[in-house]
């Protein structure tokens, strides 16, 4: 049986500079998969291509075996990007009521959806505050929020917790626990090695390639390191040239 995700011999370049050189990457249904790499890595570009708002200059993803593009499987996505995209002199509930009716949900659902993404980030009471009075820690989570509007099977979150202290980062993870085991497929980009820890598997991405694949403990007994950096120190110079 194919991946539930599958991207194959993706490459993609922005003018000349080549980003993407060669990626294979197969992420099964139901995990919380992390894509891990430095700054610069080519994470946000590959998530992009994954979920088809960007075109690869070459190679193929398919979700579900379905070739993306596909409306069909956009329409199962929620994609958390890198910097919040809510309107900061509306209301958080007026915010998720605007993206309830782009995301198409019925108006008789809206209510009960709205109530139900509030109520998993925790921002129930605080709904009626307008987000210019929010923390940049309560916009993340309202991007969260929005992004689970519609209740995808796939989530995608580019470093969803950037700028966010560690009570409420363990907070968010905890949301993603739950998510998952609700079924929802859950692919993160990060930096932060602690985090990484805490996917089921991981790709680890530098200079345009996946140098490494597997759980957290294979990466580390692969490369007999101790720890998810020295392993990914181990890859990178099993590549060099
Ligand atoms: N729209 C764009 N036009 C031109 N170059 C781009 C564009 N977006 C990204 N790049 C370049 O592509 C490379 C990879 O960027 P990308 O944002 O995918 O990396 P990243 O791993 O997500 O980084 P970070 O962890 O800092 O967010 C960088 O060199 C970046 O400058």
């Amino acid at each position: 049986m194919s991946a539930f995700i599958e991207l194959t011999n993706i490459q993609h370049n922005y003018h000349k500079e080549i980003v993407l050189k060669e990626v294979n990457l197969s992420i099964p249904r139901g995990q919380l998969f992390g894509l891990l790499g430095p700054s610069g890595s080519g994470k946000t570009t590959l998530v992009k291509i994954m979920i088809g708002l960007l075109n690869p200059t070459n190679g193929t993803v398919t979700i579900a075996n379905n070739k993306m593009p596909s409306l069909k499987q956009m329409q199962n996505i929620g994609y958390m990007a890198q910097s919040d995209a809510l309107y900061s002199e509306l209301t958080a509930k007026e915010n998720l009521e605007f993206f309830a009716s782009i995301y198409g949900i019925p108006k008789k659902e809206r209510k009960e959806r709205v109530t139900e993404a509030a109520k998993i980030v925790n921002l129930t009471d605080h709904l009626h505050k307008s987000l210019d009075k929010y923390s940049g820690g309560m916009k993340r989570r309202m991007s969260l929020a929005v992004a689970l509007l519609h209740k995808p099977s796939l989530l995608i979150l580019d470093e969803p917790t950037v700028g966010i202290d560690p009570v409420l980062r363990a907070s968010i993870w905890e949301d993603l626990r739950q998510l998952q085991e609700q079924g929802t497929t859950i692919v993160i980009t990060t930096h932060v090695m602690d985090e990484a820890e805490k996917c089921d598997n991981l790709a680890l991405l530098r200079d345009g390639y996946v140098i490494a694949q597997g759980s957290p403990t294979d990466l580390k007994e692969k490369s007999n390191t101790q720890t998810l950096e020295d392993a990914f120190l181990s890859f990178g110079k099993r590549t060099e040239v």
